[in-house]
């Protein structure tokens, strides 16, 4: 069996800006009609390689494929079968809902009456039908993110990219964005997203990426990079104190590794209750304690010493 091609493709992927790296040499590959995720903090590099892919800033160094075209000279190509969804929302003010569907529909060459019902599977798509007829400016948060991804359906794309899809949304306006790309996800679309949030990155992505400093530090499943790179629960202390720190070493042993942070102590292992029950052994009286499943954020934290969202 031949292994499929994967829609994008890059090797040593490198973008520059004067003298500073933004992206430092990745290498990926996106399979037909996955969600992939590019995790990682702010200034990580992930909107610079969206960009990259989608044809709007070239690569400095390394190879891009996309659908098995080269960005540098078939940008156009590209740009007819992908849907953008930016992070800075550029919806059309003047226009209502509708209109900023119908607008974009025609920079795609779509004909007038297509584009009428186009947009009104769109406006179902994205639960705005009722404010069809509205100006973007009153729409929530949630809605004009929803209009936008609607926006970038338009061309019927095979590979949407996502920049930070539900950055500064509330949590169910988050939900919302979350079950329509999962709507999307099931329809077939290949999905590329890049987050800060574990959450969301736990919830869509099949497969991921952790970025940090313009590099690539882990890659897989979400499920096998916690498997991989944390224990199967956490224990979150935290003690009435100035410095967490002087806690630290009295909780030497228990589990199989420590992270102290300014305001609490993580303890990664693989029974969390247990693990409490050796902390009250040790007569040691935290403030609070929490016990949860390991995430993503571990394994970030794991993997550079520093927390995703700071
Ligand atoms: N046009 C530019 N000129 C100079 N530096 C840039 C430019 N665009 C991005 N950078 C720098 O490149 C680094 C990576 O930025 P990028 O936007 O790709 O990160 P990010 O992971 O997407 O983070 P964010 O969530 O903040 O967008 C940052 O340090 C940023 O300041």
């Amino acid at each position: 069996m031949t292994a499929e091609r994967p829609l994008i493709h890059a090797r040593g992927l490198i973008k520059r800006f004067g003298d500073f790296t933004a992206v430092d040499g990745i290498d990926i590959d996106v399979r037909a009609g996955e969600a992939f995720g590019f995790l990682g903090p702010n200034g990580a590099g992930k909107s610079s390689t969206m960009r990259m892919i989608g044809c709007i800033s070239p690569p400095t160094g390394g190879e891009l494929s996309i659908l098995g075209m080269d960005p540098r000279r078939e940008g156009p190509a590209i740009r007819a079968r992908l849907g953008v969804c930016p992070q800075q929302e550029n919806l059309d003010p003047e226009l209502t809902v509708q209109e900023n569907l119908t607008t974009f529909a025609r920079y795609f060459g779509i004909p007038r009456r297509t584009a009428r019902s186009r947009a009104a599977e769109l406006l179902d798509f994205g639960q705005l039908s009722e404010r069809a007829a509205s100006k973007v400016e009153p729409l929530s948060g949630g809605m004009k993110r929803r209009l936008t991804i609607a926006r970038a359906l338009v061309n019927e794309p095979e590979i949407v990219l996502l920049d930070e899809p539900t950055t500064g949304l509330d949590p169910q306006a988050r939900h919302l964005v979350w079950e329509r790309l999962f709507r999307l996800k099931q329809q077939g679309v290949t999905l590329v997203l890049t987050t800060h949030y574990m959450d969301e990155a736990e919830q869509l992505c099949d497969r991921l990426v952790v970025m940090d400093g313009g590099r690539i530090v882990a890659e897989g499943a979400p499920r096998d990079l916690i498997d991989r790179y944390s224990t199967r629960e956490v224990v979150e202390l935290r003690f009435a104190a100035e410095s967490q720190e002087d806690f630290a070493g009295k909780l030497a042993g228990i589990g199989e590794r420590t992270e102290v942070l300014p305001d609490r102590i993580l303890l990664y292992v693989a029974d969390g209750d247990a693990a409490v029950a050796q902390v009250h052994d040790r007569g040691l009286s935290p403030a609070s304690v929490l016990v949860r499943r390991s995430s993503l954020e571990d394994v970030f934290l794991h993997l550079t010493g520093r927390t995703l969202v700071d």
